[in-house]
């Protein structure tokens, strides 16, 4: 009997880096969280889990050569999300070169697993909503602050604003300066996906709500339309691709 595959994938936030290994298509739980640029801790992972492939998206830094040779001598096989790998649809964005890696993964991570045009949001330190058709096709998204990030600037940027944590909204509109900036920041994301996703959908009528990213829980319960939410989609559509790819030519 073959020994089972086992793949590291690895998504390079701005806020952290995300990682897991599939054995066989199937994710490792739970997801490992390490500080942005702690190769280290990757290398970590890469001895213990004793996984054969190593793929990594990143929107931040890259690992330095030394990693990257100490993988390959090892006998692994090492795939960074660039323009070498084949994606899995075709796309309108006119700057693919500088498309971030992890909407790239996040739009892999629905081909094959929906047949309906889709928004696919990430909510991570930027929000991102990405537009595929029920064909496939990647139509454009767009790029806004992400929940910590509002609320952070509006602190930031103001005299008597303070910082405030995320956290529970218990109504549409706050009656406290604190919760006037909950709702603001954390709400307003939503009421702002709910918007878009409104509009498209006078063109793409079988249009569906995707939600991942490291404050989909906080965004979640506030929706007033469906949402099929995907925990880890940069993971899985990075594995998606690796295992195409590896499938097809190693
Ligand atoms: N363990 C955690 N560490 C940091 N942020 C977390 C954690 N769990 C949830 N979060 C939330 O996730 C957000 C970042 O989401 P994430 O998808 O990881 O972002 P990015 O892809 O930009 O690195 C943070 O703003 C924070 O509110
Ligand atoms: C928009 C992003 C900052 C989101 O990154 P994140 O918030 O997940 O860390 C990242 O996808 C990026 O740097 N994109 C480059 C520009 C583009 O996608 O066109
Ligand atoms: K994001």
């Amino acid at each position: 009997m073959s020994s089972p595959s086992r793949n590291l994938v690895v998504d390079v936030g701005n806020s952290g880096t995300k990682a897991a290994a599939f054995t066989d298509g199937e994710m490792m739980l739970p997801v490992a969280r390490v500080k942005s640029g702690d190769w280290s801790a990757i290398d970590g992972m890469v001895t213990n889990l004793g996984v054969q492939n190593i793929i990594y998206s990143t929107v931040a830094n890259v690992p330095s050569q030394r990693w990257t040779d100490k993988w390959k001598k090892a006998g692994l096989g090492v795939y960074s999300l660039d323009r070498t790998l084949p994606l899995p649809f075709q796309s309108d964005y006119q700057t693919m070169d500088t498309l971030g890696q992890d909407r790239i993964a996040v739009v892999a991570g629905t081909v094959g697993r929906m047949h309906t045009a889709r928004l696919i949001v990430d909510a991570g330190s930027c929000v991102t909503s990405d537009l595929v058709d029920r064909n496939d096709r990647y139509l454009g998204g767009n790029i806004s602050p992400g929940v910590t990030m509002r609320l952070r600037s509006m602190h930031e940027h103001t005299a008597r604003l303070p910082l405030i944590e995320t956290g529970t909204a218990t109504d549409l509109v706050g009656r406290s300066t604190g919760q006037a900036l909950l709702h603001g920041g954390q709400l307003g994301v939503v009421y702002e996906i709910e918007g878009l996703f409104g509009r498209l959908l006078t063109v793409h009528r079988d249009l569906q709500l995707v939600l991942t990213g490291g404050d989909a829980p906080l965004l979640l319960p506030y929706f007033s339309i469906d949402v099929l939410s995907y925990p880890n989609l940069v993971l899985l559509g990075l594995n998606q691709i690796l295992s195409t790819y590896v499938n097809k030519h190693v």
